[in-house]
């Protein structure tokens, strides 16, 4: 699914009125319908106190049309509005106009702090304040009411946007911003909803298709790709019936020293549970034991170091390296990391370790092979290019980096986010249960063995980090969030490629 930002979306609308030969009170009547319909969905009529906030342009205008159909539905609502301009927006200005024809109790108008009403935990609020069109922190009073109605405990339905929150440019941290508890947005989730400092803002969320033209829609370059279920499926490559291993691969992992060993074991075992033809794993001679013993099906290769990795005299031609987990940072690491790096031409998967010896020794990153994928966690990441100051800022400084170097940046966490250049692919499965020891070193084998088999640098980070999202899933089906360890994770890998053909609709919200 492509992320449109707020302006595209603002012009889309325009484009929309055009080709349909539509006005916007009409594409507003139909939006405020299928919102109406879902929550009416819901609620079943339910005679619960329901106050709805509207601004003055046309995110309030949804809020009066939607007040409107539930007022004619029986509904027991009360509808405010922010008044805080005299630059009310057409479509505003017609639906209140048109609620009048439907009740006498007109919206009350909110001019000040004093005027804000009491809002009960039972009540449900309707946000309809700010949308798309927010152009500036919400100040004054009206921070005053957005503080009231989070602190309200009332379930709170934010139309399009929580309002406060931009859609796709970084703002204040303190900003006065609506905390949903679910938002109906319009044709597309918005980038904020993603980022751990403002997806927060979005609580559970549903994308409402108002009907935007298509051919705008698919002529636009987007902000950013949501990588569902559907889209996994469109990247995955089947095998043909005549293959051997021999075209799937062979994977070196270059991971572990003592006492983590258990690294080079999750990235390896994971390589081969991903499909990768053949999977060595070259370890400190420590790790050799424990490798055979552990994963039979993974080969291995010793360095001569027994703690830790102390040089490098591997011949890399035939293998796709994937380096890093638990490999430490000391000086010998570093010269055999270094002298890996520079042999290999072709796409590597750099992780952990292997990413905090390039941040500390950013000489070394001319010699990563091009499009190799780099796959940090937030630690790592500020490592590499230093602090940021909110979500928006740390994809711009991402995106920098992967221009500059050509290579691609596997932001982990909850969305992980893919970046390619300017192109960034949100990933869309996964849960909490996850965040566990060693599910990264299972997510850098994933990536490698797709990598092995084929799969282009790019297609085998988006698509891997789908994967193992997806093996989360399941696994937390059986095992709970609590229960799921990376091992586990890594056996759902197959599982997970089978569902991406059982499960057309799986999306998360
Ligand atoms: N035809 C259309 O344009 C459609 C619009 N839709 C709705 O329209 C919304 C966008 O409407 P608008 O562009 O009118 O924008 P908004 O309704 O989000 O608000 C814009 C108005 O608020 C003012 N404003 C912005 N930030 C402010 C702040 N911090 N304090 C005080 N005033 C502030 C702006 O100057 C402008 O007057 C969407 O989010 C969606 O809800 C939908 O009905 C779909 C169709
Ligand atoms: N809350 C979460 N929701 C979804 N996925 C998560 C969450 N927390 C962590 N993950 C995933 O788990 C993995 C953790 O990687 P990482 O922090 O490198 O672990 P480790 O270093 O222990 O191997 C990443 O793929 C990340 O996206
Ligand atoms: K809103």
């Amino acid at each position: 699914m492509k992320l449109l930002t707020a302006q595209q979306l603002a012009e889309a609308d325009k484009v929309t009125l055009l080709k349909q030969n539509i006005s916007s009170e009409e594409l507003m009547e139909r939006v405020s319908m299928l919102v109406f319909n879902k929550i009416h969905e819901r609620l079943g009529g339910a005679p619960v106190p329901i106050k709805i906030f509207c601004g003055i342009g046309n995110n309030g205008g949804d809020g009066l049309a939607i007040a409107r159909h539930m007022i004619q539905h029986g509904y027991q609502v009360k509808v405010y509005i922010t008044n805080c301009s005299k630059h009310r927006s057409e479509d505003f200005l017609t639906h209140y106009d048109k609620i009048k024809n439907v009740t006498k109790d007109w919206p009350t108008l909110l001019d000040c702090k004093d005027d804000i009403p009491v809002i009960n935990g039972g009540d449900i609020v309707i946000d309809a304040i700010f949308g798309i069109g927010l152009n500036r922190p919400i100040d004054g009073w009206m921070a005053d009411l957005i503080k009231q109605i989070n602190e309200s405990k009332a379930f709170i339905v934010s139309i399009d946007m929580p309002s406060g929150l931009y859609a796709d440019t970084a703002q204040p941290a303190d900003s006065a911003v609506v905390r949903a508890s679910h938002t109906f947005t319009f044709n597309n989730p918005k980038l904020s909803f993603f980022l751990p400092d403002t997806g927060v803002f979005a609580g559970s969320f549903e994308v409402i298709d108002i009907g935007l033209d298509p051919e705008f829609v698919n002529n636009t370059e987007p902000i950013a790709t949501l990588i569902t279920n559907q889209a996994a499926q469109a990247i995955y490559k089947p095998r043909t019936k005549f293959s051997h291993k021999g075209d799937y691969g062979h994977t070196l992992v270059m991971a572990g020293s003592k006492g983590k060993i258990g690294a080079a074991v999750l990235s390896a075992s994971a390589a081969i549970n991903t499909g990768s033809g053949k999977v060595t794993a070259y370890v400190p001679s420590c790790g050799n034991n424990i490798l055979q013993t552990s994963v039979p099906e993974v080969m291995t290769l010793t360095d001569a170091g027994s703690e830790h990795f102390e040089g490098f005299d591997v011949e890399l031609d035939n293998y796709n390296l994937c380096v890093g987990p638990g490999i430490g940072t000391g000086d010998a690491v570093v010269s055999a990391f270094a002298k890996a790096i520079k042999q290999q031409s072709a796409p590597v998967v750099i992780d952990a370790d292997g990413i905090n010896i390039l941040s500390a020794n950013k000489k070394l990153i001319k010699d990563v092979p091009e499009s190799s994928v780099l796959t940090p966690h937030d630690g790592e990441l500020e490592r590499l290019l230093g602090k940021w100051s909110s979500g928006m800022e740390r994809l711009e400084l991402a995106k920098t980096f992967s221009s500059k170097h050509n290579l691609i940046l596997v932001l982990k966490g909850a969305h992980t986010i893919t970046v390619s250049g300017t192109n960034m692919y949100i990933n869309d499965s996964g849960n909490a249960g996850m965040a566990t020891a060693g599910s990264g070193d299972v997510l850098s084998g994933v990536i490698s063995s797709l990598i092995s088999q084929k799969y282009e640098p790019l297609m085998a980070a988006v698509f891997g980090v789908y994967i193992h999202g997806a093996a989360g899933d399941l696994a937390a089906q059986t095992y709970a969030h609590e229960g799921l360890k990376a091992g586990i994770i890594s056996n759902f890998v197959g599982p997970a490629i089978l569902q991406l053909f059982r499960n057309d609709t799986a999306q998360r919200a």
